[in-house]
């Protein structure tokens, strides 16, 4: 099908990725790099095969035996009979006067496929027999069933062991490849090193414990900028990635089909993902495994414990992310909303004008603030986060001493606090946070609402949504792990709060009582140092860092100083406690009068029966405008009318709430029911007068942490998650945003660029919201939204 060429041709052309490696220049780099065993076996054994060959009446030269002997490793039979079959092949083909191109074993066995279908299978000068005896005595051919592999990706041919390249010539790729990425390093902007799992700072590794699994996006660096697709009709986008989803898999060749024997019994074999050179992009099981994400979604799922469920045994109805399918009978078409007749509002609205009075109020409200904890998996945050609950009064030490009892009984005496925070049985039972839980204390002078984020590498999409509701980070960091955690979680979650747009952060350098010695000032201090430099590489301004030593487990500097004297004494002296640098954060935290005055605009993070008064209610932090009771809404994309019935701030109700604030609203509509099947996690509630619009794709600028190709991504939006595809590199750009380069084959991690994405489901969404673009467990880059692009056309959901 001629769109499935199209689309293959969008893969590079093999110069694009590898670098050309001219053998004759390569040599004498690769010797270098031999090992002195290598140029033992090269000294004594080209003389052996040499001999050899000329009782045979032959000649070779000693790099045609040494790549012989590298290819057979140091088998001096077979490198003979290669010799001998290379040689024999130019006597028959002619009396070698004239110098023929030595052709390469596949493409001799790609042509023995081809006679094959043609009817025949000897070839000229060689008798191949059938390709699967062909390979026997090569050691992969004997792969044991149980792991045999499937070539389920399209394969570039790259530079063979069995013929073209040599591996000496590998040798010199790798070389030049190494010196590429080191370039590339250099090149890439001060952000480059904070790439998460990048070229560079893998190599440094991660603890075995934070590996993924499989790594499925591997990129060869290249030694130029790759030349247009040159055989391509400019691709139409839109059936770009339509054709993308169809089977583009090439059939495999004989060689495949030697390498991936096809298993009776596929369960007992491991799957073998040959990955292709632009990733999974053109991969059409992309998202038929379940991702990180998905796991994520069951969890949540399984586990369904945001906001007010974590503390009330509310029912939650939510769908979409829930995994429930939605009727799409009853689903609407975006953009119908203005030819349906507002609901009429159940409750009247007194038509406040909620921005004055806001306004006008401001100098008499208390500051406010919701904050986002953060930090590698056991590095205390639940812990810390129950402390500060119990220290300022939000929970009472009878509880504790109930979770106490219940956590001892289990073997987990440790977990008391955390289980403050970790609700749901399945997060008790594992010690670890997998949703966001939802709490609000006060202190004297300030009122805060914690949102408890799952360290997980697993459950970072959830990680996202509560860094997205937040006006304040806190990052826990374990002083005696601080390494565990700059490999694992701590830095991702510092670069995933940046790129959801968090300014402020607060550092709790936590478990100082078990330092050696306990509190150790030393250790603070190095501590300190290593994630100030990490915050301040990826964006935080220096004055909106604040360190503060700590031990939640018995809450020393938590809500009070600990001792004046003793092993604590330098504390009191030098810090501040955890509270007051929190309060210091909320009192400029204040909601711009702008962003009271745009539409009204609140992601949905939790849909659930509040009680039989509300049978839906819906939370979230309003990103813009305002809401009173009686106000009608509109929620996108399912275009559902509803109406407020009433309205809870920190657990209380009120007459209405602003941008910033975290809420619930209590919904009323004329079916209930049909709302509760239309309305998902991640949609936008919207005013009425104003909806949002829907797309099914977008521009965003944003920075890379990996190299960015055209394929498969997860597009994250605050608590919005939707498959997608990065459909379009349309240019570099540099910080201002003025543009470097105009249609980049890739965008090398460090740099920015605009890119086009597309979505697989109906997005509701803004210029300026935050993006960020995920896939396979790891985050590719993040950015903004800069620019909308076609409107959604069909049913909301998008399924
Ligand atoms: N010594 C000491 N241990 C602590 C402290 N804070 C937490 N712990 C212990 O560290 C372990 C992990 O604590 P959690 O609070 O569950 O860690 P977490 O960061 O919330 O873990 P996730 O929710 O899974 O990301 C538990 O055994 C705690 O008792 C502390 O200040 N000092």
């Amino acid at each position: 099908m001629s769109g499935h060429r199209r689309v293959k041709d969008i893969d590079y052309d093999e110069e694009d990725l590898y670098d050309e490696v001219n053998e004759d220049d390569a040599e004498p780099d690769t010797q270098a790099e031999l090992t002195p065993e290598d140029q033992a076996n090269f000294a004594t054994l080209t003389p052996v095969v040499r001999a050899e060959l000329h009782e045979a009446g032959l000649q070779a030269s000693d790099r045609e035996i040494q790549d012989a002997l590298w290819n057979y490793y140091w088998d001096v039979g077979k490198s003979v009979g290669y010799l001998r079959g290379l040689r024999g092949k130019k006597v028959n083909g002619g009396g070698g006067a004239k110098k023929e191109k030595v052709k390469s074993k596949f493409e001799e066995v790609e042509e023995e496929r081809a006679r094959k279908a043609a009817g025949g299978w000897t070839s000229a000068g060689l008798d191949l027999g059938q390709p699967e005896s062909w390979f026997h005595d090569v050691t992969w051919s004997h792969v044991p069933e149980a792991i045999v592999g499937d070539l389920i990706t399209p394969t570039k041919r790259r530079p063979s062991m069995l013929g073209g390249s040599s591996k000496l010539a590998k040798l010199a790729e790798e070389r030049k490849r190494k010196a590429e990425a080191a370039k590339v390093a250099a090149t890439a902007s001060s952000l480059d090193h904070l790439t998460l799992d990048g070229t560079h700072e893998q190599s440094k590794g991660r603890s075995p414990d934070t590996q993924p699994a499989a790594k499925t996006r591997n990129y060869p660096a290249r030694r130029k900028e790759p030349s247009p697709p040159p055989k391509l009709p400019e691709p139409e986008p839109e059936q770009e990635v339509k054709e993308a989803i169809s089977d583009l898999r090439a059939p495999p060749t004989a060689f495949g089909h030697t390498l991936s024997r096809s298993s009776r019994n596929p369960d007992q074999r491991q799957t073998l993902q040959v990955h292709n050179l632009l990733g999974s992009s053109t991969s059409p099981d992309a998202f038929s495994g379940p991702s990180p994400d998905d796991i994520v979604t069951r969890a949540q799922g399984a586990s369904r414990s945001l906001n007010n469920t974590k503390s009330k045994p509310q029912k939650s109805i939510a769908n979409g992310v829930n995994g429930l399918p939605k009727s799409v009978d009853a689903l609407h078409l975006n953009g119908t909303s203005a030819e349906q007749s507002p609901v009429q509002p159940k409750v009247k609205s007194k038509n406040m004008d909620v921005t004055k009075i806001w306004t006008e109020t401001a100098a008499t409200r208390r500051p406010a603030a919701a904050f986002v904890v953060i930090g590698h998996v056991d590095h205390g945050k639940s812990t810390l986060m129950g402390r500060l609950l119990l220290d300022t009064g939000a929970v009472h030490q009878r509880d504790i001493d109930r979770f106490r009892k219940e956590a001892t009984e289990q073997g987990k005496a440790s977990f008391a606090l955390a289980w403050v925070m970790d609700t749901s049985a399945d997060e008790r039972e594992r010690g670890v946070t997998v949703d966001i839980a939802q709490h609000h204390f006060s202190t004297d002078t300030a009122d805060f609402t914690i949102l408890d984020a799952p360290g997980h590498r697993d459950f970072v999409p959830n990680m996202i949504g509560g860094a997205s509701m937040a006006d304040i980070g806190v990052l826990v960091v374990d002083a005696n792990q601080l390494e565990s955690g700059l490999k694992g979680q701590t830095r991702e979650h510092v670069l995933l709060a940046r790129a959801v747009g968090l300014e402020r952060i607060v550092v709790a350098v936590n478990k100082m009582d078990g330092a050696v010695p306990a509190w150790d000032q030393h250790l603070f201090r190095s501590v300190s140092e290593e994630v100030r430099k990490l915050l301040t590489e990826t964006g935080f301004d220096r004055d909106n860092i604040k360190l503060v030593p700590c031990s939640g487990l018995n809450g020393d500097n938590v809500a009070t100083p600990p001792a004046a004297s003793g092993l604590t004494a330098w504390v009191t002296q030098s810090s501040q406690t955890l509270i007051s640098a929190l309060e210091d954060f909320a009192g400029s935290t204040a909601t711009s009068s702008e962003s009271l005055n745009n539409h009204l605009r609140l992601q949905i993070t939790d849909i659930f029966h509040a009680s039989s008064q509300h049978p839906i209610s819906v939370s979230g932090r309003i990103s813009a405008g305002t809401v009173q009771i009686g106000e009608p809404i509109t929620i996108m994309p399912s275009s559902e009318l509803a109406s407020i019935k009433a309205i809870d701030v920190a657990d209380s109700p009120v007459e209405y709430a602003v941008a910033g604030q975290l809420v619930t609203l209590h919904l009323t509509a004329d079916d209930i029911e049909q709302l509760e099947r239309n309305v998902r996690i991640g949609d936008m509630l919207c005013s009425s007068s104003s909806p949002i619009e829907v797309v099914s794709d977008f521009t965003t600028t944003l920075l890379s942490y990996q190299p960015l190709l055209p394929g498969p991504v997860e597009v994250h939006i605050g608590r919005l998650q939707l498959p997608g595809r990065t459909t379009s590199l349309l240019e570099l750009v540099d910080a201002a945003g003025g543009t470097v380069k105009r249609k980049p084959r890739i965008v090398k991690a460090g740099l920015r660029a605009k890119v086009k994405v597309t979505v697989d489901r109906a997005l509701p969404g803004d210029e300026g919201d935050r993006v960020v673009i995920r896939a396979d467990g790891e985050t590719l880059g993040s950015g903004t939204i800069s620019g909308l692009g076609e409107r959604w056309i069909g049913a909301a959901s998008g399924n």
